[in-house]
């Protein structure tokens, strides 16, 4: 288990060290085309979990919405504050 902050922090490190069969480095070079499609679809999952499965199964489709959105942010080179300050 591990915090927004602390997968922020695991994938900017991946973005920089470019590890082999990284799928944050995959999905990085895929560009911020790549990662918006994996977003929209992300996006979809929460919705049609939240409405038809379990809590588990949108808490987890939720968590992979952070990540790509999180993948999104090291793509366009925010960090973490660039967003908490329209929170
Ligand atoms: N939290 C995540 C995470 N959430 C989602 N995903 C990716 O998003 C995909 C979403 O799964 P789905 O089943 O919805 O999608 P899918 O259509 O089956 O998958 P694709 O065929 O589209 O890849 C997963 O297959 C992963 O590729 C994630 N990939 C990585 N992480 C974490 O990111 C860190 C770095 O990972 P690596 O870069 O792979 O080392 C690790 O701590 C991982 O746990």
């Amino acid at each position: 288990m591990k915090t927004f902050e602390e997968l922020f922090a695991e994938l900017a490190d991946k973005a920089q060290n470019r590890p082999a069969g990284s799928g944050t480095v995959a999905e990085l070079d895929s560009g911020v085309h790549g990662i918006g499609k994996k977003i929209v679809e992300e996006a979809a999952e929460v919705w049609m979990a939240a409405e038809y499965e379990s809590d588990d199964a949108a808490a987890e489709e939720i968590s992979q919405l952070l990540y790509h959105t999180q993948v999104m942010m090291l793509a366009k080179g925010l960090t973490l504050d660039d967003v908490y300050r329209h929170l």
